[in-house]
């Protein structure tokens, strides 16, 4: 599906919108649900990343596919690990067979799972016959990618005796490895994380408790990034999110404020307000904690005309695409004067902008997203939009709503 984005209204934007739950919260609580039948959940994501993590956790022999979601990629694998009786094969799109597995499946066969690689060593697909897994330590480099931490962390308070894990290494998203950690939390499990361990303290069973997920902050990205691009002002309100988040791209609410957005909490919103231009020329930011914002970041600066300087981007390789490579080439097509390293972005600022590109979304859900807003500035296409269903399927229905003119092609 290609759209055509135009004709954003020459007047303020107002709305209100209701978005979907967080996946990453969603997706940890659907494996705790797994193991502790009392968990129930609300709001829970409709995203097709959390999807395939339903219908993952539902099969006991056979091939699992789980698409392109790396979360439920790396949470099931050391589930289907921990659980005796249990059989899989996992995988998943050919990107998924390029993303790389090996950290954690070295760390589940130290405590004694049994997975062997079916292609390629250190990818998926991969052979599980699930173990109860004995040891309660492991080592593991921490500096690739959280989720191999967070899926280890997840199942480490079924195991009889808990976990302790030492991470080696410059740590990497933390704020996700807190999540984690916090949402073991709330259902009554003791954690504890200082310096490079971490521990899990083992749990039988859990009460009835209910989680209600907070709304998904990555996805609330592009709204911050249309009010700062809106040339008569917006006031969008954006539903159910609250002041102290699991996730850490909440930190959007101060990163866009320094570009003209002010973010005001209300009990169960938040309502993002146009105020002002951006704070300065060039912005710089290490976004180490929060790498899915990347690519809003650096489209919001390039449609205000500013530069930015965005470092701690060492993870954007291995995701759905090599990310510093999409936007290097897609800014490039629109007159942009970027370059990238394998872990940083920089782009000069500059007004120059081309009308009428079709921007390429290598699979990647972001791409699509994040190039959206630029229709306030420009018109452009959008190829193969439907990809924006990994995470937020009502994303372009949502984004008809602030009246941004979009056909299909
Ligand atoms: O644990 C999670 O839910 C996630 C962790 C991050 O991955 P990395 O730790 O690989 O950077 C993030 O990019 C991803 O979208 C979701
Ligand atoms: C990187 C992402 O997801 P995952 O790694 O779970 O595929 C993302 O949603 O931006």
């Amino acid at each position: 599906m290609k759209l055509y984005l135009s004709g954003p209204p020459q007047k303020k934007l107002y709305s209100k919108i209701q978005i979907t739950g967080s996946k990453s919260e969603s997706n940890r609580l659907l494996l705790l649900q797994a193991l502790y039948p009392n968990v129930e959940i609300n709001n829970l994501s409709n995203s097709d990343d959390s999807q395939v993590m339903q219908q993952g956790l539902k099969i006991h022999d056979g091939v699992v596919d789980i698409h392109h979601a790396g979360t439920a990629m790396r949470f099931l694998t050391a589930y289907f690990a921990s659980q005796e009786g249990k059989e899989v094969t996992l995988t998943g799109s050919q990107r998924m067979t390029e993303r790389p597995i090996k950290v954690l499946v070295e760390a589940l066969k130290s405590l004694g799972a049994a997975i062997s690689y079916e292609r390629e060593e250190g990818y998926p697909p991969i052979r599980i016959k699930g173990k109860k897994l004995l040891k309660d330590s492991v080592s593991l480099p921490a500096n690739i990618s959280s989720q191999y931490i967070s899926a280890l962390i997840l199942i480490a308070p079924s195991l009889s005796n808990g976990l302790q894990l030492e991470l080696v290494g410059k740590i990497t998203s933390v704020p996700y490895i807190q999540m984690t950690l916090g949402l073991l939390n709330e259902i009554g499990v003791k954690t504890s994380f200082e310096g490079n361990r971490i521990r899990i303290y083992p749990k039988a069973s859990v009460d009835v408790a209910t989680l209600t997920v907070e709304s998904d902050w990555s996805s609330a990205s592009y709204f911050y990034s249309i009010v700062a691009l809106s040339d008569f002002g917006a006031e969008i309100i954006l539903s159910s999110y609250k002041r102290n988040s699991l996730q850490g791209d909440s930190v959007l609410a101060e990163i866009y404020r320094d570009l003209g957005v002010k973010t005001v909490f209300y009990e169960n919103e938040i309502q993002l307000k146009k105020i002002g231009n951006p704070k300065s020329k060039t912005l710089n930011l290490d976004l180490a904690n929060a790498p899915d914002i990347a690519q809003t970041i650096a489209v919001t600066c390039f449609g205000l005309g500013i530069g930015c300087n965005l470092t701690g981007l060492h993870t954007l390789k291995i995701k759905e695409t090599d990310r510093l490579e999409a936007l290097d080439t897609e800014l490039s097509k629109l007159g942009a004067d970027i370059s990238v390293s394998d872990k940083s972005l920089t782009l000069s600022p500059g007004k120059n902008r081309v009308e009428n590109v079709a921007i390429d979304t290598y699979n990647d859900h972001r791409m699509a997203m994040a190039f959206a807003p630029l229709a306030l500035k420009t018109p452009l296409y959008i190829n193969d939009a439907q990809v924006v269903s990994k995470s937020y399927p009502d994303f372009w229905k949502d984004l008809k709503k602030l009246g941004i003119d979009i056909r299909k092609t």
